[in-house]
């Protein structure tokens, strides 16, 4: 038995880090995906480990069914599916991946290779398995690789049991209804838990649903954008880590409850007039440029909240004085601490423009590229 599942990235036009304490955000999925490829082998093949291997990076882990038995069944723990991981339980886990002796270079591979762990046995308990993973996105630079790996792995192995079924079919890839999806979410957001620390559950949403959607307190609602929202997506190439920055803002509000909750307060306004201002009307008054002004001007009030939250970089600095000379505004998007920069592209800029500030972020060691947004999420194809 065969099937294979992709689930893409996505950007957040508003709302990072502040979600996570309750405000409003806003996200859309972009044409980049994970893939996975999962097979439950036939008991002829004799094949009796649990296999995962990471293609883009060239790596295979594998861990013997009986081992994995022995050593849940030592403490007496049997994850459940949509369950989320106890401490004794990811303890376990993190010493099973920490057995495989992941190349230095590539250890912060580990907390994904542990949710990996972590959602196949929740869902088939021991059984012999072979995963394999590619993704076109870059990992760790705020395009959520880390929700796009979970809701991916998720949906595969649910899609081997009778928990959910499939809903409608369109160029060749099979949808789920929204109450399939809603487990798969709820499943990948236990794996997110497992990479983040305390994730809002923005990007396995934005990820398994698609589309465009406001998200709040783990609500979403989607948005229909009557703009084209053109997006370049920059790259600073600075590696970071979103369990790091996330836990970096909530030291923070710690420190300074009053005045973080008040950056919160004003993240959530941002977020809710940018919805609005994205789904205006095209017979409105308002032209598209009119509203394509006031959509750069919340993301500049955006990125200066998200400064004031200590997750900028110099590297996103450099980014946004590149852009602001031509006049066009960004904003870091995820994490931040590095990663991924946006910047709008208006309906009138021209193609000559684009090139040149995207020939000056390049010159500055950085990688531009432009991705759909908006797209479909989750989906699935038996083999
Ligand atoms: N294709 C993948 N293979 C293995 N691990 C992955 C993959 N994609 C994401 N991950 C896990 O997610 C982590 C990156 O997540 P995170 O720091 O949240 O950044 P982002 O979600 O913005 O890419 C990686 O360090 C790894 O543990
Ligand atoms: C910072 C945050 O808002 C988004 C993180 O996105 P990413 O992992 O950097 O792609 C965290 C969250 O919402 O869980
Ligand atoms: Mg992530």
């Amino acid at each position: 038995m065969e099937v294979r599942t992709r689930a893409p990235g996505k950007i957040i036009l508003s709302g990072e880090h502040a979600v996570v304490h309750g405000s409003t955000a806003i996200a859309a999925a972009i044409d980049l995906y994970t893939h996975v490829l999962f097979r439950l082998p036939a008991p002829s093949e004799n094949h009796e480990s649990v296999e995962l291997e990471l293609k883009d990076m060239g790596l295979v882990f594998s861990w013997p069914s009986q081992r994995l038995e022995e050593a849940f069944t030592a403490i007496d723990i049997i994850p459940s599916t949509l369950e989320t991981c106890s401490p004794d339980c990811l303890k376990l886990i993190a010493s099973l991946v920490e057995e495989k002796n992941i190349p230095e270079d590539k250890i912060w591979l580990s907390s994904g290779i542990c949710a990996f762990l972590y959602l196949y046995i929740s869902v088939h308990r021991f059984k012999p398995a072979m995963v394999a993973i590619t993704s076109e996105l870059p990992l760790g630079s705020g395009l959520g690789s880390s929700a796009s790996f979970c809701v991916s792995l998720a949906a595969a192995f649910l899609s081997l049991t009778e928990v959910i079924s499939i809903a409608d079919e369109k160029n060749g890839w099979l949808t789920l209804n929204k109450s399939n999806l809603e487990i798969v979410n709820k499943l990948a957001f236990e794996g997110e838990k497992i990479i983040h620390g305390k994730p809002s559950g923005i990007d396995n949403t934005i990820s398994t649903f698609g589309r465009l959607i406001m998200f709040k307190s783990g609500e979403l609602v989607q948005i229909e954008s009557t703009i084209p929202l053109r997006m370049l997506i920059t790259n600073t190439k600075v590696g970071r880590n979103t369990k790091a920055l996330v836990s970096g803002v909530s030291e923070r509000v710690f420190r300074h409850p009053g005045a973080m909750h008040a950056v919160f307060t004003a993240i959530d306004f941002i977020s809710k007039e940018l919805a609005s201002t994205i789904e205006t009307p095209a017979t409105s008054d308002i032209s598209i440029t009119g509203r394509e002004n006031k959509i750069e001007e919340l993301m500049e009030m955006n990125q200066g909240l998200l400064e004031c939250m200590g997750v900028s970089h110099d590297s996103i600095g450099a980014v946004l004085r590149a852009t602001a000379k031509y006049k066009l505004a960004s904003k870091l998007t995820g994490a931040g601490g590095g990663g991924c920069v946006l910047t709008l592209l208006p309906t009138l800029i021209s193609s000559t423009v684009v090139d040149k500030v995207v020939e000056e972020l390049e010159s500055l060691g950085f990688k531009c590229f432009k991705a759909q947004v908006g797209g479909e999420g989750l989906q699935i194809c038996y083999g």
